[in-house]
């Protein structure tokens, strides 16, 4: 008897696995490579109050949609979120992260170095300029704590 309940068991976990979901995320650059993780500020926001994983800092972004490529997501998602027109540079992260509530991310991140119109904040709790060398002292979503580390110690850019 205790077989086929096992079974059955195992049959409603694989069905309410939630799908991954793909993400693109832009780390929208200023300042000089150059006079190295002081010198260069990335744009962070802030998740609102009532949002889920609420007041976390991220870099904007969002899902990708049917059709779109990871680079049309991106532009379309800043276009969104921040008001601007960008120009989505070369791919320097890819990460796949698995959420406490069961949800998966595959979460690809982009270099901006370029883009048209002024930064609106639309939609986040708060939007900052912050040194590479800062971003270990926010509180940032857990799939974005490996990048953050290595952007803050001069890796990757
Ligand atoms: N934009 C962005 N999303 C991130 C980052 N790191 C990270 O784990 N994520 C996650 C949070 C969200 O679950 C998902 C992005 O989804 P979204 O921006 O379209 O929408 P959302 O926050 O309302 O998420 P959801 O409730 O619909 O899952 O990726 C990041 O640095 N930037």
């Amino acid at each position: 008897m205790r077989e086929p309940i096992r079974k059955l068991e195992e049959h409603v976990e694989a069905a309410v696995q939630k799908p991954v979901r793909l993400v693109v995320a832009a780390l929208i650059l200023r300042g000089f490579a150059e006079e190295g993780v002081r010198g260069l500020e990335v744009l962070i926001c802030q998740r609102k109050p009532d949002q889920p994983m609420s007041l976390k800092w991220e870099f904007p972004g969002g899902k990708i949609e049917a059709g779109e490529t990871s680079e049309d997501a991106l532009a379309r998602e800043l276009n969104e979120e921040l008001g601007i027109t960008a120009v989505i540079g070369r791919r320097v992260a890819r990460v796949r992260h698995k959420y406490r509530n069961g949800g998966s991310i595959d979460l690809q991140f982009f270099v901006v170095r370029e883009f048209d119109g002024a930064l609106e904040n639309r939609i986040f709790n708060d939007i900052r300029w912050a040194p590479l060398a800062d971003l270990p002292g926010y509180d940032f979503l857990a799939a974005d704590l490996g990048l953050i580390r290595d952007l803050s110690e001069g890796k990757l850019l």
